[in-house]
């Protein structure tokens, strides 16, 4: 990882969590989240700087290389502008309490949403549904999770969800909730849909038409789920919609390493193909029944409204001076 700041003393820590981003050993827009304010906090808590102005400086670098991780979640950046915007104090001591403060009413609040959000998703869910899962989704889960401690049970078709068959940690999460878990490849879903209740996913951003960006196959899903009159409900917390896109800005879909798809021997006995290996795709508004959030559910084109509730019109990197 390259420091662009390099005059900038950057903590370890802030390295090691951008490193672990960038190779997925965090991953999921709401842990990503979650990560990045607390390596911030690290940040502060470690920072050897002899004034405000060098102490910012850090912090600014500091989120930049969080930034520089994976540019599809826009939880990853809302994270790191709503740590820094409360910062505030004319000392370094000063300074570093209020970055720790704002890190935990950061995590809080996150904590707080994902509660908020499961709730009203859980009310979507009957005893006795079956859903569809795409992925791994911490805001997906807490749905189910409320719905199965209001007494209500349930069974779920996973997408393995290739080529990290994210879908692994979903089974093994439901599993352990008591969900009734079928596992099945990818391409099995449309064959299944006729047997669920709801789809169910979660997004990295959502944008200000509506259109959910999430795990690629999330399209193709929400596409045969609309054929086969399968309702399909995004959960995101609002942390994932991205103020950009008001602006006529689109989100960056990440290209992930082709090593992912196919080891290198196996890639040489079949003749070198080229591998492109997307690891995020867009679902238009239109295939998307709801999306449930910590303040209630919205058809997909609504959603806007909320946006600019949230983040006025338009917002600053997260690293501007200020
Ligand atoms: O697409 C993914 C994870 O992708 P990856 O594994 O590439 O990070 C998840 O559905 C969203 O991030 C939502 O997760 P959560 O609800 O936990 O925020």
């Amino acid at each position: 990882m390259v420091d662009s700041t390099p005059d900038v003393e950057v903590s370890p820590a802030v390295h090691r969590t951008a490193e672990d981003i960038g190779s997925m050993e965090i991953r999921g827009a709401a842990t990503i989240a979650a990560a990045a304010a607390e390596a911030l906090g690290e940040q502060a808590a470690t920072s050897e700087a002899d004034s405000p102005e060098a102490f910012r400086a850090e912090l600014r670098a500091a989120a930049r290389v969080l930034y520089d991780t994976r540019p599809t979640a826009v939880s990853l950046p809302n994270a790191l502008r709503y740590v820094l915007r409360d910062v505030e104090g004319e000392a370094v001591e000063r300074l570093r309490t209020s970055v720790r403060a704002s890190v935990s009413e950061f995590c809080r609040r996150l904590d707080t949403a994902q509660n908020d959000l499961g709730r009203v998703g859980a009310n979507r869910l009957r005893d006795g549904d079956t859903i569809m899962t795409h992925c791994h989704s911490t805001d997906v889960l807490a749905c189910v999770e409320t719905a199965v401690d209001q007494g209500k049970s349930l069974s779920a078709f996973v997408k393995e969800t290739r080529p990290r068959n994210q879908g692994h940690i979903t089974a093994e999460a439901l599993d352990e909730m008591g969900v009734d878990v079928t596992l099945i490849v990818d391409s099995a879903a449309r064959r299944y849909l006729n047997d669920v209740d709801h789809v169910l996913v979660g997004a990295d951003s959502i944008a200000a038409d509506g259109s959910v960006i999430n795990k690629i196959g999330t399209s193709g899903l929400a596409v045969n789920a609309r054929d086969r009159g399968t309702p399909i409900v995004c959960a995101a917390q609002t942390i994932k919609l991205h103020p950009d896109t008001l602006t006529g800005h689109t989100v960056d879909i990440e290209m992930r390493d082709e090593r992912e798809v196919v080891d290198a021997d196996t890639a040489d006995e079949i003749g070198d193909p080229e591998v492109l290996n997307p690891a995020f795709d867009v679902t238009p508004p239109r295939y998307v029944d709801a999306i449930v959030t910590e303040r209630g559910q919205f058809p997909p084109e609504s959603i806007v409204s909320l946006m600019r509730e949230l983040f006025g019109e338009s917002t600053t990197e997260p690293w501007a001076e200020r």
